[in-house]
């Protein structure tokens, strides 16, 4: 089977995101008989990807691919070889979003390769939530993507700046951006990570307003969105599509309905980073299980009363905690009739 071209392009791999990382994988075989390709979007029994010039359709099966992680998914780079038009091997990923399979929590599931940046997208309203970021906080460092903060629906709120310092104060460093995502001037802001070569993503939840500011970066309004539900504010689903988007400045935003539905999954070494002060002040607890409760010799309590650490950062720790050990715990064991 012979690669064909199914539409020719202008776009270098440089467009698509290549650069050394993934250069460098290359032995001079691999650039004699292949050709790298990155995958667009993926579907039942196809993968429809992107090459310097050209765009095709090919099968996503490698022969001796054992694990999952072997396999394309979206953002992946995959080298074809030129004279069979099949995909030879997945280059290393710079990172992996997964999630736990729906219906079985032992499988995983790949959702997106190749991130760059991620925007965790949250509004300057009731919604907002110092808990909620931090979660995606810890994926997006579990990850190892480069994490944005972005607060849309700048335009309704009073003092916008109150959430911009909330978020900011999560993490030092951390990049927090102020938009009105219904204006297309508005996320210029958001230039610096969507230009030529960039891969974004979104993360936030339903009805924070990520396929408006998705429109917006699109300058276009091909994605639909919905008005709110009046009564709550919980707003609705309304991506279904699978696939790579071409962004206005040159970029590429990654959005599969997979990313709307991430939850936090071992993300211990994510929650560590997010709250190293108190991973570190509990290294000097007396007992090694301590549960920073009521034991004696429990420093994470004692930096707490000298007012070291917060409070309300340790009531955020511990939730984080146990909801991380709820998602990983193994399933009990059903007892036999
Ligand atoms: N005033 C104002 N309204 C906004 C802004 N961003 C989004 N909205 C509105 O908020 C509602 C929800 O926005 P969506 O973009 O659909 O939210 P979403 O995050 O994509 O929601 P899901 O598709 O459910 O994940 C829509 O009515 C938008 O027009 C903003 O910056 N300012
Ligand atoms: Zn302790």
């Amino acid at each position: 089977m012979l690669l064909r071209p199914m539409m020719p392009t202008d776009e270098t791999l440089e467009d698509l995101g290549w650069d050394d990382y993934f250069g460098a994988q290359l032995s001079d075989e691999d650039a004699r008989d292949c050709h790298p390709v990155r995958v667009m979007s993926v579907h039942r029994g196809k993968i429809a990807v992107a090459g310097a010039g050209a765009r095709h359709i090919v099968t996503p099966y490698i022969a001796g691919a054992q694990p999952t992680d072997d396999h394309p998914t979206v953002g992946d780079w995959v080298l074809i070889d030129t004279y069979t038009g099949l995909p030879v091997r997945v280059l290393h990923r710079k990172n992996l979003f997964k999630r736990r399979a729906p219906g079985d929590p032992r499988r995983e599931q790949m959702i997106a390769a190749n991130v760059d940046t991620v925007f965790l997208v949250a509004s300057c309203n009731e919604d907002f939530s110092v808990a909620r970021l931090e979660r995606y906080l810890v994926l997006a460092h579990d990850v190892g993507v480069t994490p944005v903060v972005v607060l849309t629906k700048a335009d309704l709120a009073e003092t916008p700046e109150t959430y911009a310092a909330a978020a900011r104060a999560i993490e030092p460093g951390l990049r927090v951006e102020i938009v009105n995502g219904r204006d297309p001037a508005a996320v210029t802001g958001l230039a610096d990570w969507c230009g030529p070569g960039q891969t974004v993503a979104f993360l936030g939840s339903s009805g924070v307003g990520k396929s408006t500011l998705v429109n917006s970066l699109r300058g276009s309004d091909s994605i639909a969105t919905q008005p709110i539900r009046a009564n709550d504010s919980t707003g609705r689903h309304t991506t279904t599509v699978r696939e790579m988007h071409r962004l206005a400045q040159g970029g590429w935003l990654l959005d599969t309905p997979g990313m709307r539905e991430l939850q936090l999954a071992d993300a211990a070494t994510g929650i560590a980073e997010i709250f190293d002060d108190f991973a570190s002040a509990a290294e000097a607890c007396r007992f090694s299980d301590c549960s920073h409760g009521v034991e004696p010799g429990c420093a994470v309590q004692a930096a707490i009363a000298t007012g070291e650490l917060t409070k309300t950062r340790f009531d955020r720790w511990q939730k984080l905690g146990a909801e991380e050990r709820a998602a990983t715990a193994k399933p009990t064991k059903r007892r036999s009739r």
